[in-house]
């Protein structure tokens, strides 16, 4: 069993009248890029500034390296956060303001540090523009570079591609990539499952402040596959026929009434040929496939409608 560096029971979050977070229970293990999804206002950030110890649960407990954190700066300070935008001073360089930072971490060999880090998210560290004259895709990079400061071992980054151009959300997901092969445990926030998709291992969909399933991608590619649905009497003396006499082998029988077939070389006509043949009930055969989006929307019970 990985080892579950982050763990989470009956976390709650009311603010006033709103309860935006309700007990969430979840757990995320070392080296997993933990994706959480939901719509606008569905909880990800007051989750995400929880576990990242900026904001107090109202009710349940966050374990974090195995240890109960409650009010625990220690275990907080592990953790490496990007949460809303960074507040950088937009007239000072990359350098200067991830130096300052510095300063204030209290951090030694700092110069040595920033240079390296400036180079992991692709930043030119000789550069002297002011930040305010960067792309968002940059100040975003830079973000990461000031969550990578305190050499975390989780990083926390709350919708990190959101308002980038298709070239920043590329290279945003290359560094992702890169400081989970590094090691790195992130947890990261979207409503956009197509893009987490590239990039998670495993998901969460939060909807009005509960999660609604906990899913890997495994799970989640093997939902949207597209596949036959085929509904019958006695699924176990059906098998025999499928494999026998349509060659069809990658199929998952759900039920003794309902089986799947991903083996998408046969016709719907060739297996109730084969079926009638063989004097075999068929009650009902359908043809699935489902985009990820269209998957995401029917789980939080608003299908057809668009994301943005
Ligand atoms: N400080 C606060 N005081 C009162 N209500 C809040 C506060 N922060 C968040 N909320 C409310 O909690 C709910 C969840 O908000 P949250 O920002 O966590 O959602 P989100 O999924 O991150 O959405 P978005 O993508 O729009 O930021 C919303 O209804 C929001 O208005």
């Amino acid at each position: 069993m990985s080892e579950a560096i982050i763990e989470v029971n009956q976390l709650t979050k009311q603010f006033k009248s709103n309860r935006a977070v309700y007990n969430a229970d979840f757990k995320i293990s070392k080296g997993e890029i933990f994706g959480l999804i939901g719509k606008n206002g569905a909880g990800k950030s007051t989750l995400l500034k929880m576990i990242g110890g900026l904001i107090h649960p109202s009710k349940g407990e966050i374990h974090l390296f195995d240890h109960t954190v409650k009010g625990n700066h220690t275990y907080f300070e592990r953790m490496g956060l990007l949460i809303e935008n960074p507040g950088f001073f937009p007239n000072y360089s990359a350098y200067k303001n991830l130096e300052l930072i510095a300063i204030s971490y209290g951090l030694k060999n700092r110069k040595k540090h920033i240079f390296e880090l400036l180079e992991l998210v692709g930043l030119d560290k000789l550069n002297k523009s002011k930040v305010k004259n960067y792309s968002m895709g940059m100040k975003q990079r830079l973000g990461i570079a000031a969550a990578l400061l305190g050499s975390p071992d989780v990083l926390i980054l709350d919708e990190p591609i959101n308002g980038l151009d298709p070239q920043g959300i590329s290279e945003i997901r290359k560094l992702i990539l890169k400081l989970n092969i590094a090691g790195m445990t992130i947890l990261i926030s979207s409503h956009i499952l197509e893009e987490l998709s590239k990039v998670a291992t495993k998901y969460a969909i939060i909807h009005e402040g509960e999660i609604l399933e906990i899913i890997s991608t495994e799970e989640l590619l093997l939902q949207c596959e597209e596949r036959v649905e085929l509904e019958v009497d006695e699924a176990n003396i059906i098998i025999p026929l499928l494999e026998n006499d349509l060659n069809i082998n990658n199929y998952k029988v759900l039920t003794n009434q309902m089986i799947h077939i991903y083996d998408t070389h046969v016709e719907n006509k060739q297996i109730i040929n084969v079926l009638v043949e063989n004097k075999m009930a068929v009650h009902s055969i359908t043809k699935y496939k489902q985009s990820l989006e269209q998957y995401f929307l029917q789980r939080t019970g608003r299908e057809g409608e668009s994301f943005d």
